[in-house]
């Protein structure tokens, strides 16, 4: 029997007479990996605060992990969510010499600094989450002389340190080049083919990024879902025209779909 793992149910979340979440129905089940996708001011991000709580839904009732958001003592889900932001860059900004290795053993407090009461079995999990990102080469080096790459992979590693059930992962390639995106994606891939693996959901801008470990997609406009299931049924050049009003061709390539615009979308 497949388990849930997020539950929305006619969740809308409204700010300043905007409503930003629009009576969104959806269910993430154990087993799958989820790719989120939709023009900037879709809605993405809200959808994620809703889901870590750190914003409250207007409408509608969220499951997450077993618990009802209302029923439950929010910070202790937290522990059980790892989650990839933009904003960790800005909350090390005073730790930049911290190695590497530092970095990725204070998730296990999902703290910033190191604590006294890090045991040795953590300091082996980080090198071995560490040698998964292929960052072993650099595991005494200072956060500040880590390139954005393998800033990323350390900023994984270390998400990945408390053993969530649920990560995600929120436009993780941005500053990146076209070869350590590539590198990022194919230890995403590795790590997400294993069975035990924490449910992935991953916002990007680039579907070319769905990785074949990804199994469905939800896309997102104005704050409503356009679409949400399999991969296969949802990147199709209808929905994603739909999605980001712009005639789009999907192509199929070793498992990923890449995306055409039609070259006379811009005239006139
Ligand atoms: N706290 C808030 N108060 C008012 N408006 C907000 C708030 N948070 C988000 N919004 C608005 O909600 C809309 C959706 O924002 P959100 O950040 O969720 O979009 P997104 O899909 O993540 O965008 P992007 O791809 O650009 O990161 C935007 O128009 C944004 O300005």
């Amino acid at each position: 029997m497949s388990t849930n793992i997020i539950s929305l149910e006619d969740v809308s979340w409204r700010r300043q007479n905007k409503q930003i979440v629009k009576n969104v129905h959806w269910n993430v089940e154990q087993g799958e990996h989820w790719a989120i996708l939709g023009a900037n001011g879709s809605g993405k991000t809200s959808l994620l605060k809703i889901i870590t709580g750190y914003e409250w839904a207007s409408n509608g009732t969220v499951d997450v992990l077993g618990e009802r958001f209302g029923q439950t003592p929010i910070y202790e889900l937290r522990k059980r969510i790892g989650w990839l932001s933009a904003s960790l860059d800005e909350r090390f900004r005073h730790y930049e010499g911290l190695a590497c290795v530092d970095v990725v053993v204070s998730g296990i407090h999902a703290s910033i600094g190191i604590h006294d009461d890090i045991k040795n079995s953590d300091i082996q999990k980080a090198l071995k989450l560490a040698n998964e990102m292929g960052l072993s080469h650099i595991i005494n080096s200072p956060l500040r002389s880590l390139s954005q790459g393998e800033r990323k992979k350390t900023f994984f590693a270390r998400a990945l340190m408390a053993d969530p059930e649920l990560i995600i992962v929120d436009e993780p390639t941005s500053g990146l080049d076209l070869l350590a995106r590539e590198q990022f994606l194919q230890q995403l891939q590795t790590l997400h083919s294993k069975p035990d693996s924490p449910t992935l959901l991953y916002v990007t801008h680039y579907p070319e990024e769905i990785i074949p470990s990804i199994s469905h997609v939800l896309l997102l406009k104005e704050g409503q879902i356009i679409a949400a299931g399999k991969k296969e049924d949802v990147l199709t050049n209808t929905l994603l025209s739909q999605t980001f009003d712009v005639p789009i061709y999907v192509v199929w390539r070793d498992g990923r779909p890449w995306i055409q615009i039609a070259s006379n979308s811009f005239k006139g």
